[in-house]
């Protein structure tokens, strides 16, 4: 033994035996005990007699600690466990069954109208608002965001109603075809109205509408139409109705779900999505083993949560595509959207889904599983939302984007051929100005799925693997589209090639310009890779050409200084007279967003560095002083520019060779 390990054994003794030591530490101390004995044995400094001996004393010890019922001496594992168990349990509702009968449920006021207007009331809204009180699957069990996991009778062409009876989503949009109305005889009928008839499908009616649960008669919440669901879904769902119904798997998590999809071709989920959560197939009695990895994903989407909903189930449930922006919920979150309709999307019908989920497999099983893990885990679908308007200035940069990004998803028509938007951006201009904040902006509002790469995540230490991960990258956005990848410093990654430089950065970049030229995705991909740098002179002609919409991104001019500061101020107790503001914008000339940041965090410091010392410890949050503008006066002291204008000149001159600014 060594005199080592002996004194950490006996230092750990006395910890242990100090009564100091909560029981954590205890079981800890004792874990790391028998963790040494072990290796000290295994290292053969100890005898075996010797070793087991010891252990044997340590787990009884041990054994003592982790199984006691006096939490003061002891850990409870018992009591852990058991709320580990309660804490994943289901609760009541799960199990819950509901002891409507089929005769019962039509017996219900609700049905009884939906039957007679069926009958009576085609071409009109069929329902009353009280209907959408019934919903389909349970808990968790329903669509979201409004894209009802039920076929679409759109155009007045569907030859069978809707499973739940009604015929036809109600909508308030414009798409909705003439409801049709309800097969005169049973064997008319599709099997999911059967089902209810009969009680056989697991339908569960539940007395309220849940947030996120698609209501099977009434209006939709989201803007959900005929329209939406794709075109040949109402001929082809009576087929797979009850996958239909019961599928739901809308989260945006889910769509890094994807890879590994292979072999659930038959199953009611999303195929392009691969494994999903078995609750939300509605289908009770079914395994509900999760591997790790959709375990992981299920855990993100739960710390997720809070995130706005970006990604859309397309309506069909098991129609993997996503429709076109025509079909789509506009507004702030809704998704980036091809201008060019590809075929399948059009066609979209649930038929084509095994089709699809191959071709998933298909562009990526030549990727190692670890490559695509990897990749997948930049997909940004979370951090601070920041709107367009959190951007101060830089208008000419904004519209530019939203031309590029929010324009074509709302006229796809237009937005085709010649005016198809550029496939690469390049975002240049001093440091501090904004241009990972836009990245950031892009990642919220285009809705498409966000890759945010760093050069440093491309680069691998393994020769090799660096190209890898790009033709990887770029074909899981390729899965994902439409897709932005955003690569911040974009200058490490496509720095100028040079004789000297070793081969495997250069393999990446040739890697990435052929990815990025389109020599190996379509005209049809949508992928947009934004780029972004302070150092524009550094980049490779050859990736310049690529990023073929190079946009300035300057020094705010006074108004964006003074939004800035505005902005900021407002979350803070401030007292600012407009005349000591226009002073502070004054002073400030030449100063970035992340100076005047900067600056306002400096003079946010000023009422807190005039509080006595003897009062800091009981002082509150209320008796702090506002930020006054001597405040500012005092900051602008320490806070100087960070960009000379001698760099200045360097990125108007690149920017009136190469930029595409006005
Ligand atoms: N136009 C702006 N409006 C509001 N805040 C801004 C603006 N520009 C910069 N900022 C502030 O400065 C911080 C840094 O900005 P950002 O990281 O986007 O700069 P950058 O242009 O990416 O710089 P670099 O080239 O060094 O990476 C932002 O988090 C934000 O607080
Ligand atoms: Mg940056």
């Amino acid at each position: 033994m060594s005199s080592a390990h002996l004194d950490e054994w006996q230092r750990r003794s006395f910890d242990i035996s100090s009564g100091t030591c909560t029981p954590e530490q205890t079981a800890d101390a004792y874990r790391a005990h028998i963790l040494s004995i072990q290796y000290a044995w295994a290292n053969q400094e100890l005898s075996p007699a010797a070793s087991a001996s010891l252990l044997r004393t340590y787990s009884e010890r041990y054994a003592a600690v982790l199984d006691s019922d006096d939490p003061r001496t002891g850990l409870n594992n018992y009591a852990e466990s058991a709320l580990h168990v309660a804490r994943n349990q289901k609760n009541h509702s799960d199990k819950w069954e509901s002891s409507l009968s089929s005769l019962s449920v039509q017996s219900l006021p609700c049905v009884q109208r939906m039957m007679q207007a069926w009958t009576g009331l085609a071409g009109k809204s069929l329902v009353t608002p009280a209907d959408v009180n019934i919903v389909v699957g349970g808990e968790g069990g329903g669509s979201r965001g409004g894209n009802a996991p039920v076929p679409s009778t759109s155009g007045g062409r569907a030859e069978h109603p809707h499973p739940s009876g009604v015929g036809q989503q109600v909508s308030s949009g414009s798409g909705a075809g003439a409801p049709s109305h309800p097969p005169a005889n049973a064997a008319e009928r599709p099997k999911a109205w059967e089902g209810i008839q009969t009680g056989q499908t697991p339908v569960s009616f539940s007395g309220k509408t849940q947030p996120g649960v698609s209501p099977l008669f009434g209006q939709n919440s989201g803007s959900s139409t005929g329209a939406q669901h794709p075109a040949g879904a109402a001929s082809s769902w009576p087929h797979n109705q009850q996958s239909m119904f019961f599928s739901s798997s809308s989260n945006p998590s889910k769509r890094k779900n994807f890879y590994g999809s292979a072999g659930e071709n038959n199953k009611p989920s999303h195929p392009g999505y691969g494994a999903q959560d078995p609750r939300a197939t509605g289908r009770r009695g079914e395994s509900s083993f999760k591997s790790a990895r959709e375990q992981l994903i299920v855990d993100q989407q739960k710390k997720n949560s809070h995130q706005p909903q970006r990604t859309q189930l397309p309506a069909g449930g098991a129609v993997v595509k996503k429709s076109l922006g025509a079909n789509r919920q506009r507004g702030a979150f809704s998704k980036f959207v091809s201008p060019m309709p590809r075929q399948e999307e059009e066609g979209g019908a649930a038929s084509e889904a095994p089709q699809e989920s191959q071709l998933f497999d298909e562009r990526l099983k030549n990727f190692e599983p670890k490559i695509i893990e990897l990749i997948m885990s930049e997909i940004m679908d979370h951090g601070p939302p920041v709107a367009w308007d959190d951007i101060a200035g830089l208008d000419f940069a904004k519209t530019t984007i939203k031309e590029i990004v929010v324009w074509p998803m709302l006229r796809p028509d237009i937005f085709t051929g010649l005016r198809g938007p550029p496939k690469g951006i390049l975002l240049f201009g001093p440091p501090g100005t904004g241009k990972t904040l836009i990245g950031k902006c892009i990642a919220c509002q285009s809705g498409a799925t966000f890759f945010s790469i760093s050069a440093s995540s491309l680069t691998s230490k393994w020769v090799g693997e660096g190209e890898k991960m790009v033709r990887a990258l770029f074909a899981i956005a390729r899965c994902h589209q439409p897709a932005v990848i955003f690569i911040d410093e974009i200058d490490s990654l496509l720095s100028q090639r040079t004789d000297g430089e070793h081969d495997s950065s250069r393999r990446i970049k040739t890697e990435f310009l052929v990815q990025l030229d389109g020599a190996a995705t379509s005209a049809d991909d949508r992928i947009l890779v934004v780029g972004a740098t302070n150092r524009p002179q550094e980049i490779d002609e050859a990736a310049r050409r690529r990023l073929a919409k190079r946009l300035y991104i300057p020094l705010p001019e006074a108004e964006a200084r003074k939004k800035i500061v505005v902005n900021l101020m407002s979350r803070e107790k401030s007292q600012l007279a407009p005349e000591e503001l226009e002073g502070i914008v004054r002073n400030t000339e030449g100063f970035s967003g992340a100076d005047m940041t900067q600056l306002c965090r400096e003079a946010a410091l000023g009422p807190i560095r005039s509080i006595q010392f003897s009062d800091m410890a009981t002082i509150t949050a209320e008796q702090v002083r506002p930020i006054f503008h001597s405040d500012f006066q005092e900051a602008l002291r320490t806070v100087r520019p960070s960009v000379s204008s001698k760099d200045l000149e360097l990125y108007n001159e690149w920017n009136k060779t190469f930029g595409c600014g006005r």
